[in-house]
């Protein structure tokens, strides 16, 4: 639970809030009795009568948890710390950003929505939760069928105030953030990679704390480095990346975990590990090397990879990876032991892929012309990752290994090509 604090607190205004955090639904008759006693004499210097208030709060709130009128889960409610929200709000804009209508569905915001994974995401979500409460955005122009398919609007994370506005006109609940800068482009342009992943995280750690949100921020394979064990690579180890993609995905956990202990913010994470997708390019990482050799085998029956063909790396197929952070966003708070978690579902190297796309392909024909960055990069992270505890605590399993992953990008690019083919 986050409390946020004006500059001038009064006992009232904090028991109000805290009425309505606790059960934003329908704010318990009890605690929100004795908020509007109390803001009523808020006015007889009832700060002289700190021991009172405290006692009749502490008496209020354990009321509100024991009832069972209140709708809310009484495990996710405990008072983890009352403190000063990380960026002060001089308005009132987070009492007001809770609405008493926000009821069955959360109202999502993916930033960075156009890239491989956004679009996908958002297709998923709002098969679930309605086309209008799952806002896609990104500061690139969106294509036709994806501008059609639902809300989209402009945001740059690097925009706070812009940032902002939009959760608040949108009464955003859930944030999901996908902008980020990966590998491969990111030790192209280290200062843009710093500002994107580093600077705008922090955008969005303090308007998702500001507001109350849930906040989703993916982190990676590239999240370890030479130092961490390779195989298998646990949640908890060494972590030294020697990319600044890598470095902005550690700090990205850090600081989540951080707030979420320090302000009460529900943040959180999965590790991802290169995602393989048919309908959406990569944008700039070292696995992509795994996406490209399908394109290619249809296209031209030739592929040049970019990898050493022993690099063994996790991967994943999308589906499998938008279905896991729609799990974890659901997931009750207390089944999460951590806020970080590895996921996977496979590892292969360049030259088992080749093999299994052969089966589809046999004509495909592959040369290796190895990128000194790339093969650094992928030489550094895990060769296995262990995610034994997002299965054990929140019931992860993975559907695609790798021949269902190769089967199905054949399917979906072979119609494709039948369709332009024909058209
Ligand atoms: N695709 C993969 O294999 C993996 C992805 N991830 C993480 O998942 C997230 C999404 O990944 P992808 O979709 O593959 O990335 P992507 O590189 O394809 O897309 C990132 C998007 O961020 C947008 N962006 C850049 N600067 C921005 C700014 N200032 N404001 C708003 N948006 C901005 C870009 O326009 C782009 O559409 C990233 O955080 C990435 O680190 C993690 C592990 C693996
Ligand atoms: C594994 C990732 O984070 C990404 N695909 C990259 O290669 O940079």
């Amino acid at each position: 639970m986050l409390l946020i604090i004006e500059p001038t607190p009064t006992p009232g205004s904090i028991l109000i809030r805290l009425a309505v955090r606790l059960c934003p639904i329908n704010p318990h008759p009890s605690l929100a009795g004795f908020a509007k006693s109390l803001a009523e004499a808020e006015g007889e210097d009832i700060w002289k009568n700190k021991m009172t208030i405290i006692r009749n709060l502490s008496r209020a709130i354990s009321q509100v948890l024991q009832s069972p009128g209140c709708g809310c889960q009484t495990s996710i409610v405990p008072v983890r710390c009352i403190g000063v929200s990380p960026r002060q709000v001089t308005s009132d804009a987070s009492f007001h950003s809770v609405s008493f209508s926000e009821t069955d569905h959360p109202r999502v915001l993916i930033t960075g929505g156009l890239g491989q994974l956004g679009v996908g995401l958002a297709k998923l979500l709002r098969k679930r939760f309605g086309k209008n409460n799952v806002i896609l955005s990104d500061i690139r122009k969106p294509a036709d069928n994806v501008f059609y398919s639902g809300p989209f609007i402009y945001s740059d994370i690097l925009d706070y105030k812009n940032l902002r506005e939009i959760v608040v006109n949108n009464r955003i609940t859930w944030l999901i953030h996908y902008s980020a800068l990966l590998s491969a482009v990111g030790e192209a342009n280290v200062p843009l990679a710093r500002a994107v992943n580093i600077t705008g995280l922090h955008n969005i750690l303090d308007i998702a704390a500001e507001h109350s949100l849930r906040l989703f921020v993916p982190s990676t394979i590239g999240a370890f480095g030479p130092t961490s064990p390779r195989n298998p690579t646990p949640d908890l180890c060494i972590q030294r990346p020697r990319t600044i993609y890598g470095v902005s995905k550690v700090h990205a956990e850090l600081m989540g975990e951080y707030y979420h202990y320090r302000y009460g913010l529900d943040f959180r994470c999965l590790r991802y590990p290169g995602i393989i997708s048919a309908d959406s390019q990569p944008g700039g990482g070292t696995t992509d090397y795994a996406v490209q050799v399908f394109h290619d085998a249809i296209k031209t029956g030739k592929f040049q990879c970019n990898l050493k063909p022993d690099t063994r790396l996790p991967m994943m197929y999308i589906d499998d990876c938008l279905k896991a952070t729609l799990d974890v966003m659901e997931a009750p708070a207390e089944l999460l032991t951590m806020r970080t978690y590895n996921i996977n579902a496979m590892s292969f190297t360049p030259e088992e892929l080749v093999q299994e796309v052969q089966k589809h392909v046999p004509e495909l024909e592959v040369t290796y012309n190895v990128d000194p960055v790339r093969q650094a990069i992928a030489d550094s992270w895990p060769m296995n990752f262990d995610d034994d505890n997002a299965r054990k605590d929140w019931g992860w399993k993975h559907d695609y290994d790798l021949p269902e992953l190769v089967t199905t990008m054949f399917n979906f690019l072979g119609a494709e090509s039948r369709i332009a083919q024909a058209n």
